[in-house]
C-alpha cells in the first residue's frame, strides 16, 4: 500500500483539530473572569483507552513550569476517577465551546522528561486515523510498557525459584509433575540472569498469570520486592557468548553496490523524504548495501533504525552490524521490560547511532533520524495483529515522510503493494540482479510427488540420493517443512472425523515427544484418545508429516551425519537460535532441518543444497496471498545455497509443479510471478489495486454475532459510496478460535477515500454486550 499520496485522505479525518494558540479570548470577559483568573495552560489529554477525543483539562499554576507535550499526565475522568494520559496539546485558553468553569485540573504529571516528541505526536494522530484506532491507544503502542512503567527504576516485584524447586528442576524430577507452560515458567526463571517479574516471565514462557500462580500456591516459586536502577541491572550487550566481534573492513563494492550506493546518495546527504525498494536477489549483497548506506548516514551524525522481521533477527545479522557500528540497540522480543527501557533511554538521549530490531522499533525515539531500512519488506511479520492493527514498513515510510528521510524498503522477492508503488514511480527502484564476485543462482528442480508412487515419509529418491550425494561431498544441507509437529492430522478411518482442538475449529497436530495432540492456534493440549471422539471407533490414524517426523526420518536415513531441527517447539529457550546456527556454521551439524525460520537471511557458504519438502504447504489457503507468500518462501530458501565457492542445487517437491508461483520460485523469477499473479487482483479489488478495511466479529454466541455483522453489513451496504464492495459478511476460514465464533467482512473500493468515509460512523454501531468487533485496514491475514 502506498503510504505516500495518502495525506489527503488522511486531512479531514484528523481524531483532533490543530493546537488553538493564538485564538481570540471571548471568554476572558462575562461570568467565566473568575476561572480566568485561577489561571494556568489548557491542555489535550488524550486517555490510554479506546475512547477516541481528546479532552480538555486545565494545567494548574503549580504545573505551568513543568508541562510540556508528549509527558504523561494523571487527569479525572467522569466515574473512572483518576486516570492516566499523554499530554498532545498545550493552548494559553481553552477550546471556545467549553465554558472554563467545566474544565477539571491535571492531578499530577508523570514524566520528568516527555516519553514522545511532537514527530511522534503526530505519527501517531496519523496511525489513530489510518488504522481507525484511537490515538491513546496508538501512542501505547508507541511507548513500550517498560518504558510506560519506568521499569527497573524502582521498587518492583520480582519472582525467585525456590532453592529445593530449582535443585529438583537441575535433577529434571520437578519436570514430571508439571505442565509444559509450568516448565517452560519455571525454566525461563532459571535461566534468566537478572531478576524478572510476573510480565517478564508470562512473555518469555508464553503463558498467562494464572500459570505462576499455580506455582507460587504449590510453594515453588515466591516473591521478592527489590529496588533497581538502569544502571545496575544486568548489560546484556554483547550477547553472551559472543566474541566480541573485531572490526572488519568492508569488502569492495560489487559494481551493482556501487550503482545502488551512487542512486542513494545524494538522499542520504539531503533532508529530504525520499522512498526506495532495494529489489535484490537473494546474495546480491543487498544487505552490505544497507550496512554501508548507515555509515554514511552515522558519518553525518545522523541516526538509522533498521526493521528486521522478528525471525531475522539471528546472531549472524546481529555481528554484521555490531561489527560496523560501535553504538547499536538491538530490540528482539525477548528483552525484558528493564532492558526496553534502558535502550529506550539511551537511544533518546542521543547514545546509540543504530537501532535494529523487529517491528515496534519503528518507533525508537532517535532524536536526529536520518536513514530508515526495512529489510524483507515483504515479510508478513511486520504487520501486527492486536490493536493498533499497523503495518510496520507502512509506518516507516510514514515516519520517514514526517522526518523527511530516506527510506529503504530490501527485498529479493517484494510484495505486490510495494512493487505497484515502485511501478507507479511512487518508490525509486533499485536492481540488484545478479549475486556477488560472479556467483550463479542456484539450479533449481522440481520433484513432481504425483510420480512418486511410493512416498511414505517426506523425502522422495531424488531428494534423499540428493542429499546423500551433497553430504558424501562435504557439503550441507538445509530443508524445509513448514509445517511442525510429528502428524499433523488424526483422522478416524470408520467416521472421517479429524480430531480437532477442543476450543478451536482446527485439527489438532501430533506431536509425539510430547506424546500430546496440540493446537496451534490456541497451542491447547489434549491426550491423545484411545477411541474416535466422534464415534468410539478404536482405532486412529495418524497421518501428515510435521518437521518432527522428519527429523526422526532424517535421523534413520543418514545415522553418521549430525542433523538439527529448528522450529518454534525447539528454539523455545533464549538463544537456542545461536547454539544451532553456530554448530550449523562450524560443520559439526550437516542437516538444518526446520520450518520457515530456516528460510530466511541465512548466510552460510558449505550450504550445497535445498531441499523443499513439501512446497504446496501455504498454496491453497483461501487467502489470495497464498501463491505469493508461496512464491516468496520457496524462493528465499531456495537463495540459501550457492552462496560460497561451491554450487548450489535446489530441490522442491510439490504436487503442483505448473503452478505459477512454483514454477516462478524455480526459475528464481520474480517478474514472472508478478506477470501472471497482480492481473489476478485486478477485478476483485485485492491489494495492491483495492484498498481493504476487513471486519471481524467474534463472540462466543455464534448466532448473536452472525446478527450483528449482517446488521452492520446492511446498515453500511445502505450508505456505500460508488466503487464500494462488499465481500461476506461470512464466516472466516476458521470458524471458531477459543470458544469464539468469527464472522467477517471485507469491504474493499480503488480508492481510501470512500472507504474512510463510509466507516467514519462506524462507532455509532458498536458490537452488542459480548461480540466484538476488530477493524483491519490493510489486512494480512484472511484466515
Ligand atoms: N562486495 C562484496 N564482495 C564480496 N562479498 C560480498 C560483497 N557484498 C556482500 N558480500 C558477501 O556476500 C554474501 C551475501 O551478501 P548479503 O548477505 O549482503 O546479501 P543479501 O542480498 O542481503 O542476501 P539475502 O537477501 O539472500 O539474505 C555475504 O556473505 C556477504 O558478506
Ligand atoms: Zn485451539
Amino acid at each position: 500500500m502506498s503510504v505516500v499520496n495518502r495525506d489527503q485522505d488522511q486531512e479531514s479525518d484528523q481524531p483532533r483539530p490543530q493546537p488553538r494558540l493564538g485564538r481570540q479570548a471571548s471568554w476572558f470577559e462575562g461570568e467565566d473572569e473568575a476561572q480566568a483568573e485561577r489561571g494556568g495552560l489548557f491542555v489535550g489529554v488524550v486517555v490510554d483507552r479506546a475512547l477516541d477525543a481528546v479532552l480538555t483539562y486545565r494545567a494548574p499554576q503549580r504545573l505551568v513550569a513543568s508541562i510540556q507535550l508528549g509527558q504523561r499526565v494523571r487527569v479525572p475522568l467522569g466515574r473512572n476517577g483518576v486516570v492516566t494520559g499523554y499530554c498532545v496539546s498545550v493552548d494559553l485558553l481553552p477550546p471556545e465551546d467549553l465554558p472554563p468553569s467545566k474544565i477539571k485540573d491535571v492531578v499530577e504529571i508523570l514524566d520528568a522528561v516527555p516519553l514522545i516528541d511532537a514527530r511522534m505526536l503526530e505519527l501517531t494522530r496519523w496511525m489513530a486515523g489510518y488504522y481507525m484506532c484511537s490515538w491513546g491507544q496508538a501512542l501505547d503502542a508507541v511507548v513500550p510498557a517498560g518504558v510506560r512503567n519506568q521499569a527497573g527504576t524502582r521498587v518492583g516485584t520480582f519472582l525467585v525459584v525456590r532453592p529445593e524447586a530449582r535443585q529438583a528442576f537441575d535433577d529434571e524430577t520437578l519436570q514430571k509433575t508439571l505442565t509444559a507452560k509450568q516448565t517452560a515458567a519455571i525454566e525461563a526463571l532459571c535461566r534468566s540472569d537478572e531478576l524478572l517479574t510476573v510480565s517478564d516471565v508470562c512473555r518469555r514462557a508464553k503463558c498467562g498469570a494464572g500459570v505462576i500462580k499455580t506455582l507460587r500456591d504449590d510453594g515453588l516459586i515466591h516473591t521478592v520486592k527489590r529496588r533497581l536502577s538502569l544502571a545496575a541491572s544486568r548489560n546484556d550487550e554483547p550477547a553472551a557468548g559472543e566474541p566480541t566481534a573485531a572490526p572488519k573492513p568492508p569488502p569492495a563494492m560489487t559494481p551493482e553496490q556501487a550503482a545502488a550506493m551512487a542512486a542513494l546518495t545524494p538522499a542520504l546527504d539531503g533532508d529530504a523524504f525520499a522512498p526506495f525498494v532495494i529489489f535484490g536477489v537473494t546474495g546480491s549483497g543487498k544487505t552490505e548495501v544497507y550496512l554501508t548506506a548507515i555509515e554514511r548516514t552515522v558519518a553525518r551524525g545522523r541516526e538509522a533504525i533498521v526493521l528486521v522481521p522478528e525471525i531475522s533477527l539471528t546472531p549472524q545479522t546481529i555481528r554484521r552490524f555490531r561489527r560496523r557500528f560501535r553504538r547499536v540497540a538491538v530490540l528482539h522480543s525477548h528483552l525484558s521490560d528493564v532492558e526496553r527501557h534502558r535502550h529506550w533511554q539511551s537511544i533518546a538521549q542521543g547514545e546509540i547511532d543504530v537501532v535494529v530490531g523487529a517491528r515496534s522499533a519503528i518507533f525508537a525515539p532517535t532524536r536526529r533520524l536520518g536513514l530508515i531500512v526495512v529489510d524483507e519488506e515483504h515479510e508478513s511479520t511486520f504487520k501486527q495483529e492486536t490493536v493498533p492493527r499497523y503495518h510496520a514498513r507502512d509506518v516507516a515510510v510514514k515516519r520517514a515522510q514526517l522526518e523527511n528521510t530516506p527510506v529503504l524498503l530490501g527485498s529479493a522477492t517484494p510484495s505486490l503493494e510495494t512493487w505497484r508503488n515502485a511501478e507507479l514511480g511512487r518508490y525509486a527502484r533499485i536492481s540488484m540482479p545478479s549475486r556477488v564476485e560472479g556467483r550463479p543462482m542456484p539450479a533449481v528442480e522440481i520433484i513432481d510427488l504425483r510420480n512418486e508412487k511410493h512416498l511414505t515419509g517426506g523425502l522422495s529418491e531424488t531428494l534423499r540420493l540428493a542429499m546423500h550425494q551433497a553430504l558424501d561431498d562435504d557439503g550441507q544441507v538445509i530443508l524445509l517443512l513448514n509445517r511442525r509437529g510429528y502428524n499433523t492430522f488424526v483422522i478416524c478411518p470408520k467416521c472421517g472425523q479429524v480430531v480437532k482442538c477442543r476450543h478451536c475449529d482446527v485439527a489438532a497436530t501430533y506431536h509425539k515427544n510430547r506424546h500430546m495432540l496440540i493446537c496451534h492456534t490456541c497451542d491447547a493440549e489434549r491426550a491423545c484418545p484411545p477411541a474416535c471422539p466422534s464415534c468410539q471407533a478404536p482405532v486412529l490414524h495418524y497421518g501428515g508429516i510435521g518437521t518432527e517426523r522428519l527429523e526422526r526420518e532424517i535421523r534413520m536415513e543418514f545415522p553418521f551425519h549430525e542433523s538439527r531441527r529448528m522450529d518454534s517447539d525447539t528454539m523455545r529457550r533464549h538463544g537456542s537460535h545461536e547454539v544451532t546456527l553456530a554448530a550449523f556454521k562450524s560443520g559439526d551439524v550437516k542437516i538444518l532441518l526446520g520450518t520457515q525460520m530456516i528460510a530466511k537471511g541465512l548466510d552460510f557458504p558449505n550450504v550445497t543444497l535445498v531441499g523443499v519438502v513439501d512446497a504446496d504447504v501455504a498454496l491453497h489457503l483461501p487467502d489470495f496471498r497464498a501463491a505469493e507468500r508461496t512464491f516468496q518462501l520457496v524462493a528465499q530458501v531456495a537463495g540459501r545455497t550457492g552462496r560460497g565457492n561451491r554450487p548450489g542445487r535446489v530441490l522442491v517437491q510439490s504436487f503442483c509443479p505448473e503452478h505459477p508461483a512454483i514454477a516462478n520460485a524455480a526459475r528464481h523469477d520474480y517478474e514472472g510471478f508478478v506477470r501472471y499473479e497482480l492481473p489476478t487482483r485486478e477485478a476483485p479489488l485485492a491489494s495492491p489495486y483495492g484498498r481493504i478495511v476487513r471486519l471481524v466479529a467474534r463472540g462466543k454466541d455464534e448466532a448473536r454475532v452472525e446478527k450483528y455483522l449482517n446488521e452492520l453489513a446492511k446498515t453500511l451496504r445502505a450508505k456505500a459510496p460508488p466503487g464500494v464492495r462488499f465481500w461476506g459478511p461470512s464466516p472466516t476460514p476458521i470458524l471458531k478460535i477459543r470458544e469464539e465464533f468469527r464472522f467477517h467482512l471485507q469491504i474493499r473500493c480503488a480508492s481510501a477515500a470512500p472507504l474512510r468515509t463510509m466507516l467514519r460512523d462506524l462507532p455509532l454501531h458498536p458490537p452488542p454486550n459480548k461480540v466484538d468487533l476488530a477493524v483491519d485496514v490493510d489486512p494480512i491475514s484472511m484466515l
